[in-house]
């Protein structure tokens, strides 16, 4: 199931631990919805952090957590996995009542209920084109989460993008390792597409426009075709033409079975995580 939020959503006051990457781009996604700046309150301890949310999106946040957090009835946690348990700490007096959004890589919502004394979790695993809109986020929800807890999760994540439900926790883990990290990939292969056109004597710019007009229109044709990736792939390959000649290249050097193994290596890396700086 992959969906957007309905647009007449009416958002309570809702607070960010951690202001960084990932939380810019939800509270990008929320201020795109209407939602005022003055309705977010964050917790960013980084002063740098704090000037961009101000600059950029308008958002006036606090060095530490206060009483202010009570009145929010989402608390979205965005700090690195390794910062959660000491950042919860000061958070959850004042959280108990709320519903709260995780979208630390790796750590357990069993991790996240012991440190701020609630079940009512759901854990999140986004990307970064939620900050255009574009983001694919993974959702698992306790079951102490209700349907209208669920409804305004899709609220706020959708604002970013697509969602989609795991129903094991563990997959998350895969999400993590598959669309949460995946814009890196994206990014390494436009690295080396960019490269190779420059070392076959285009310009800088010129290849990588082209590089990137490729990915966007791959992926659209790809979202809008009823064919599958492989037959695509092989409309696209003339038998003895260029496109055979790379692809039989990289079929040799294993590049296939290489990026599958990349991948296991992120969902190792999330099980790791929870293990190092869960409970
Ligand atoms: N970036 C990505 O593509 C994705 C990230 N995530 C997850 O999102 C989370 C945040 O990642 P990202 O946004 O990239 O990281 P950032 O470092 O950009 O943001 C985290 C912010 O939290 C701040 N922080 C640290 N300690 C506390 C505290 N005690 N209270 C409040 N804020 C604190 C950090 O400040 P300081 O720098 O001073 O420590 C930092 O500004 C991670 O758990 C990551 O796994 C999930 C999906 C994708
Ligand atoms: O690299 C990370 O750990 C985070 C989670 C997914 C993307 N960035």
């Amino acid at each position: 199931m992959s969906q957007t939020s309905p647009s007449h959503t009416v958002f309570p006051p809702i607070a960010f631990i951690g202001g960084g990457n990932m939380a810019s781009a939800i509270m990008g996604g929320l201020i795109r919805q209407g939602v005022p700046a003055s309705a977010i309150t964050v917790i960013e301890p980084f002063e740098a952090a704090r000037e961009t949310l101000k600059t950029n999106l308008g958002i006036d946040s606090l060095p530490a957590a206060t009483e202010a957090l009570q009145s929010a009835q989402l608390v979205v946690w965005a700090v690195k996995p390794q910062s959660f348990k000491d950042a919860a700490v000061p958070v959850a007096a004042h959280t108990r009542n709320a519903l709260h959004l995780s979208v630390a890589a790796g750590i357990t919502t069993d991790s996240v209920a012991a440190w701020i004394g609630t079940s009512r979790i759901v854990r999140a695993m986004p990307n970064t084109p939620a900050l255009v809109g574009k983001g694919m986020t993974g959702l698992f929800a306790r079951p102490e989460v209700d349907a209208a807890g669920k409804a305004l999760i899709e609220s706020v994540i959708g604002s970013t993008g697509e969602f989609t439900w795991v129903d094991k926790e563990e997959h998350l883990d895969a999400v993590t390792a598959l669309s949460g990290s995946g814009p890196a990939y994206v990014f390494l292969f436009l690295e080396a597409m960019t490269q190779a056109g420059v070392n076959m004597g285009l310009s800088a710019e010129q290849s990588y426009k082209l590089a990137v007009a490729t990915f966007a229109g791959g992926s659209e044709l790809a979202a809008r075709s009823s064919e599958s990736a492989e037959v695509l792939r092989q409309r696209v390959t003339s038998k003895g033409g260029t496109t055979y000649a790379a692809i039989t290249h990289m079929q040799e050097q294993k590049l296939p079975e290489h990026f599958i193994e990349a991948m296991r290596k992120a969902e190792a890396r999330a099980k790791e995580l929870a293990q190092e700086f869960g409970r």
